[in-house]
């Protein structure tokens, strides 16, 4: 399955920067995280997570799917993070630094015991090279727990493996294909890692151009100039939308009934491609209402 929501720009700021956090009420990104792990310091955790039940609680942020990311479990903040944030109107939880499908199933059940809403997903950052390498497992854990969605880690990730994070992100393609294998198996989100280069847009756009390409659903970012770009490139353009236009009324086409495979445009569109046309118009209408 491919998510139906677009979600090509989720922004994270630390909940415990009011400013921040405010700003994103207005901010045209899909997703906002609020972030209580790596972006707020340890004497501030206690402080971030009472901002960010306030900020849910006084709500404002329309259309955008509301993550927030806890420390884990393991770290002195996990379980509170948890308690405290079960009754906020949220889209899902977004858990770091797991390294198995039992990681998983544990964040899943300290979700049910906490009282979350059933329909508050989990996500789960890809950020270790344990992760990496028992993605399949960790994503069929979907059959089993709330575990909706992946979102790619590289810093972390080139932290513990050494790995280079150069323009092109060479080491990185093979684990962001992985993930989509897993994630599309077992139907969930996979969002792109971040571009640390703020101030190199052009940067920025060429990684969106890859994980678009690679088949991503969006990326996460940092900053609120990133944004704009990230919106554009996750989007069908005019000339996907009016291919895909054109696959559908063929199929409507009463001349085409009982045809499985047509010639469009100069090009073979099979019923497959049908589907993915219908799936696409979805995406463009769902941008347009933003
Ligand atoms: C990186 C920053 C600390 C830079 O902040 P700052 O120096 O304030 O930037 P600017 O002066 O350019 O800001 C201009 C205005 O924009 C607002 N702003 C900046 N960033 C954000 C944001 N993320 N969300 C909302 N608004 C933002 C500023 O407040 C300014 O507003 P105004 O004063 O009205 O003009 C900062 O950008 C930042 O904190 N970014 C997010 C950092 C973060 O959340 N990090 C954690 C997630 S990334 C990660 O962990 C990845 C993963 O786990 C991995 O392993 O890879
Ligand atoms: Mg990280």
């Amino acid at each position: 399955m491919i998510e139906a929501q677009p979600l090509r720009s989720l922004l994270y700021m630390p909940a415990s920067n009011a400013r921040a956090v405010d700003k994103a009420r207005a901010l045209p990104c899909d997703a906002v995280a609020l972030d209580l792990e790596d972006a707020v310091a340890p004497d501030m955790k206690d402080e971030a997570r009472s901002a960010l039940v306030q900020a849910l609680t006084a709500g404002g942020f329309g259309h955008r799917q509301m993550i927030a990311r806890i420390n884990p479990l393991g770290s002195p903040w996990g379980k509170a993070d948890l308690a405290t944030l079960a009754p906020c109107p949220l889209h899902a939880i977004l858990a770091p630094k797991v390294n198995a499908a039992a990681d998983v199933v544990a964040l899943s059940v300290a979700m049910d015991g906490a009282g979350f809403d059933p329909a508050v997903g989990l996500w789960v950052m890809i950020e270790t090279p344990q992760a990496v390498l028992a993605l399949e497992r960790i994503a069929e854990t979907a059959r089993i727990s709330r575990l909706a969605g992946f979102v790619l880690g590289l810093n972390d990730l080139a932290k513990e493996t050494g790995m280079a994070q150069r323009p092109g992100r060479a080491g990185f393609v093979p684990v962001m294909v992985q993930a989509l294998m897993a994630a599309r198996a077992y139907g969930l989100v996979l969002l792109d890692g971040v571009c640390n280069a703020i101030d190199d847009p052009a940067r920025l756009e060429a990684e969106c151009f890859q994980a678009q390409e690679l088949g991503l659903d969006g990326k996460t970012l940092i900053h609120p100039s990133q944004i704009e770009i990230a919106n554009r490139v996750f989007a069908p353009d005019e000339a996907e939308v009016a291919e895909a236009a054109a696959i559908v009324a063929a199929f409507a086409d009463p001349a085409n009934a009982g045809k499985g495979a047509l010639k469009v445009g100069g090009k073979m569109a099979e019923l497959l491609h049908h589907d993915m046309a219908v799936r696409l118009l979805a995406k463009a209408a769902a941008i347009a209402t933003r």
